[in-house]
């Protein structure tokens, strides 16, 4: 109650402050973004260092990369839970469940797969200003494409995962029956058979399993713990 009270408090001062250096008209700073010609960016006292006291956490991005099968859900859901166990708020964006909505439009031909993630770099972005533990679980074939949403954040706010797992476990697991049907050509331009994957030279954490028996998602989502924990993102 106390500490609510105080926050308020903090608050206040920044409404009065922005308050007072919003009197009057200003139509300078217009700017063009891409498409986007004469808008200009609104700043709101209550900012990231603000939501990141409420939430005693700090925002960032865990972007997770890897073949279809290599276990980027799983680990991400784990994650999520365990965070969630200690009282930290996550959010999972992942790459499937994304283009049920927001990415329905594009498809796996490569300039389609450069929008996907940069549209879900945005919105990570996003999350991570909120205050929020994002989870970007996808398979982000591209070196560029990762590292121009590692551009996006902060230093050391995107933490780069690697799910580094040889093909031939994903194909043995292959849970969607995806693989068979890229085998047998019936669909075209899947990862890792008929078409790229450049895996990460420089990723903050490497999960890896090099054969059928590999350690568990929750013993992977706790590397991943103990790294935000070193990082100091688990306190505001
Ligand atoms: N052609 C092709 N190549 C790769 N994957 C395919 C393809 N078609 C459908 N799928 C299914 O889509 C899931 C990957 O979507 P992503 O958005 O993560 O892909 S990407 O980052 O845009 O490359 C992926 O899910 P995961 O297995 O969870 O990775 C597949 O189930
Ligand atoms: N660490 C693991 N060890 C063994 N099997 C796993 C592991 N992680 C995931 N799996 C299994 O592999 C399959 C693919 O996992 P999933 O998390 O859906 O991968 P992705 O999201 O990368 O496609 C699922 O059947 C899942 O149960």
């Amino acid at each position: 109650m106390e500490e609510t009270q105080t926050l308020k408090v903090d608050v206040q001062g920044k409404v009065d402050k922005l308050a007072n250096g919003h009197a009057g008209k200003n139509h300078s700073h217009l700017s063009t973004i891409g498409n986007s010609t004469n808008i200009k960016w609104h700043e709101c006292p209550v900012e990231k260092t603000d939501r990141q006291k409420l939430l005693q956490q700090k925002g960032c991005v865990i972007w997770i990369t890897g073949l279809s099968g290599s276990g980027k859900s799983s680990v991400a859901c784990a994650l999520s839970q365990m965070l969630y166990q200690r009282g930290k708020l996550s959010y999972i964006l992942d790459g499937d469940n994304v283009r049920h909505g927001l990415n329905r439009d594009l498809s796996f031909k490569a300039e389609d797969r450069v929008e996907n993630i940069r549209r879900v770099g945005e919105v990570a972005k996003l999350f991570a200003d909120a205050g929020f533990i994002c989870i970007a679980c996808l398979i982000s074939p591209y070196k560029r494409d990762r590292a121009a949403c590692r551009a996006m954040l902060p230093s050391g706010d995107f933490i780069e995962v690697f799910m580094d797992v040889p093909l031939r476990v994903c194909e043995d697991r292959d849970p969607k029956g995806l693989y068979k049907l890229a085998r047998a050509g019936k669909i075209k331009g899947f990862t890792g058979i008929d078409d790229p994957y450049e895996s990460p030279l420089d990723a903050e954490i490497v999960l890896k399993c090099n054969t059928g028996d590999c350690s568990t998602p929750t013993d992977m989502a706790g590397k991943m713990i103990s790294y935000l924990e070193e990082k100091g993102y688990l306190q505001a």
